[in-house]
């Protein structure tokens, strides 16, 4: 369990985290969600002990990370994965890490194995790909057999099928019981992996809750309807108190509907014989109520500046 209390840490005139409060639970993987500058490379390196907390505390269960022995096999973590020296072969990093951890050489192969990178394990590092350096610091949380694993913007550089890879370790480790907790600021990469959210802006908490429950905020439900008769079905949905916009596609004859349900559409376009083409309820989607929520923490807005 990773539980974080009252944390802040200020750069200078920066406040890079600011009273952040939460906790993460094990069995299912937990989104870290904000957008860029929001804080959560900061806090995760505070959890790992690579930065000094200004106030506050971040432990893993129950203790600070340094003070864990043999910490690797408490916690694994994915940082930055250009941060490994690129001289050695990965086989001779990874053993390197085990013994200095207490972690039988056996673990070097299982995870070379594990993140497909034993064909590789004689290869100097500082020839591998981005994807390749992702893997093996993948390889570096997972040596340790830890049961809390920490994992910032771990698909930057994956390709597709790594994507996927990824995805499903990451739901593999949870169900074993595992804790684990994956940055990002991207909500689309959430979607599919996550049960649980902590979404921080500008170093703030915003939501700490299910994926469900982050969906059905921002929610609002609309219709999409498509008809050859925009005009005509506009002005009777009006009638009814909707409020109708031409759809964000700019398909022709295709409204958007909000305040009304497609049902009750639908037998008003029938009273009036107004021909339908389509008519379908939209949910909006996650990405839309993570942007909507964290509008306001956004640090860096193109073409505007604030
Ligand atoms: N070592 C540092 N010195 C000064 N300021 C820093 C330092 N590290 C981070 N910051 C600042 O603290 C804020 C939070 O940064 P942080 O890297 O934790 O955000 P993040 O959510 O991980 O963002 P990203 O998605 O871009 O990685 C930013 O404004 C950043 O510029």
């Amino acid at each position: 369990m990773i539980e974080v209390n009252e944390l802040t840490k200020r750069y200078g005139k920066t406040t890079a985290v600011n009273g952040l409060t939460f906790t993460v639970r094990p069995g299912h993987v937990t989104g870290f969600l904000g957008p860029n500058g929001a804080g959560k490379s900061t806090t995760l390196r505070i959890l790992l002990g690579l930065t000094e907390p200004t106030s506050g505390t971040a432990t893993i269960d129950g203790h600070l990370f340094r003070d864990h022995p043999r910490g690797l096999r408490r916690a694994g973590a994915l940082l930055d994965a250009h941060d490994v020296h690129g001289g050695r072969s990965a086989g001779a990093y990874l053993s390197a890490l085990a013994r200095s951890n207490g972690i039988p050489r056996r673990r070097v192969d299982e995870v070379l194995e594990e993140v497909g990178l034993a064909s590789a394990a004689r290869r100097r590092i500082g020839g591998f790909s981005l994807g390749m350096k992702q893997r093996l610091g993948i390889a570096t949380a997972l040596l340790g057999d830890p049961p809390v694993l920490l994992f910032d913007e771990p698909v930057n550089g994956l390709d597709p099928e790594g994507v996927r890879w990824v995805r499903g370790l990451f739901r593999r480790l949870a169900a074993e019981g595992r804790t684990v907790f994956v940055s990002s600021h991207l909500m689309s990469e959430m979607q599919n992996t996550a049960e649980h959210l902590i979404v921080i802006g500008r170093g703030e908490l915003i939501a700490d809750e299910s994926v469900a429950e982050f969906a059905a905020r921002g929610t609002r439900q609309s219709v999409a309807v498509r008809t050859p008769d925009p005009t005509a079905l506009a002005a009777v949905v009006e009638a009814e108190g909707a409020s109708v916009q031409p759809d964000a596609s700019g398909a022709e004859g295709l409204l958007t509907v909000i305040g009304l349900s497609a049902a009750r559409i639908g037998e008003l376009a029938s009273h009036h014989r107004i021909v339908l083409l389509e008519l379908a309820t939209r949910t909006s989607s996650l990405e839309e109520a993570f942007m909507e929520l964290t509008a306001d923490s956004v640090e860096y807005l193109a073409g505007e500046s604030r």
